[in-house]
């Protein structure tokens, strides 16, 4: 069975198009980058597979079944900016929230609830954070409490939007390979979404590139070449590697806010 099946997909937000008549399908196991420039529907490919949104078009699959709201068979991690509201709370109860439902706390947690959390926290090397506050926390900190929340009640799958932003190399080097290691030990897929692709070069199985409300999907020496980039955009894209990076340049189109180069 496929962990993510997207047939046709068209997403809309009040009859704007994001992404139109997307198709493919992520095995159990894949570790995927999901890649694609701001604003390219990242995050919303995220709230549909989460059933938050409902497709205007075709039909996605996740585990087999239909998107449900809450299904506690995915592990989300949302954007860090988004996400952490009360930054008072303990690294623990934040990751509780998620168990129980549980503030500050309260309804006290079960024995098997808190093991829960510290297993979760245990995973990402991150139970010394567990009775920090959260706005303590350095940015990569903050990103462990949050990858742990999402690996609450043992996930068959996990979809991370943007686990890099606002970490240096090293930090992101860690998070990937923390993310990739429990990915590989549970046997599932993850879904790793940003919009810098160097960093999950070597780490990543495919990648499913968003642009131009159109996916690309495969290993990254095919979606990240000059003529299927030019062909999702309908303009034409070059692609150049320096010193093991890659660089995607549009002639006439911005692939990012104020700049013709966009550094992926
Ligand atoms: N709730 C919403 N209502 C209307 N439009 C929205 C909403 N959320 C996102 N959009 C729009 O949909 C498009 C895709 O946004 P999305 O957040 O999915 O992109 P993204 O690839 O995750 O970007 P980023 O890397 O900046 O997070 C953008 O043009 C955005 O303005």
């Amino acid at each position: 069975m496929n962990a993510i099946e997207f047939d046709k997909v068209t997403l809309t937000y009040g009859g704007r198009r994001v992404l139109s008549d997307v198709s493919f399908s992520i095995p159990q196991g894949a570790f995927i980058g999901l890649l694609g420039a701001n604003g390219a529907g990242k995050t919303t490919m995220l709230r549909a597979i989460l059933g938050l949104i409902k497709p205007a078009g075709g039909a996605i699959s996740v585990l087999g079944k239909p998107p449900t709201r809450g299904n506690a068979a995915i592990g989300y991690m949302p954007q860090a900016r988004r996400a952490l509201g009360d930054v008072g709370i303990s690294g623990l109860d934040f990751v509780l929230s998620a168990v129980g439902g549980h503030r500050w706390g309260w309804p006290i947690p079960s024995s098997a609830e808190k093991e829960a959390a510290w297993k979760a926290l245990e995973a990402i090397g991150a139970t010394d954070l567990a009775r920090r506050p959260l706005g303590e926390l350095s940015g990569g900190e903050r990103q462990r409490i949050l990858i742990a929340q999402s690996l609450i009640g043992d996930p068959q799958m996990l979809l991370l939007d943007e686990p890099l932003i606002s970490l240096d190399a090293a930090h992101q080097r860690a998070i990937i390979e923390l993310v990739h290691e429990i990915g590989e030990r549970l046997g599932i897929a993850v879904l790793f979404c940003s919009h810098e692709i160097n960093p999950l070069l070597r780490a990543v199985d495919r990648v499913l590139y968003l642009g131009n409300g159109k996916a690309a999907i495969g290993s990254v020496d095919e979606v990240i070449s000059g003529p299927v980039l030019s062909k999702l955009y309908g303009t034409h894209i070059n692609v150049v590697r320096v010193a093991g990076r890659i660089f995607v340049m549009a002639d006439d189109v911005e692939l990012e806010s104020g700049a013709h180069v966009h550094d992926l």
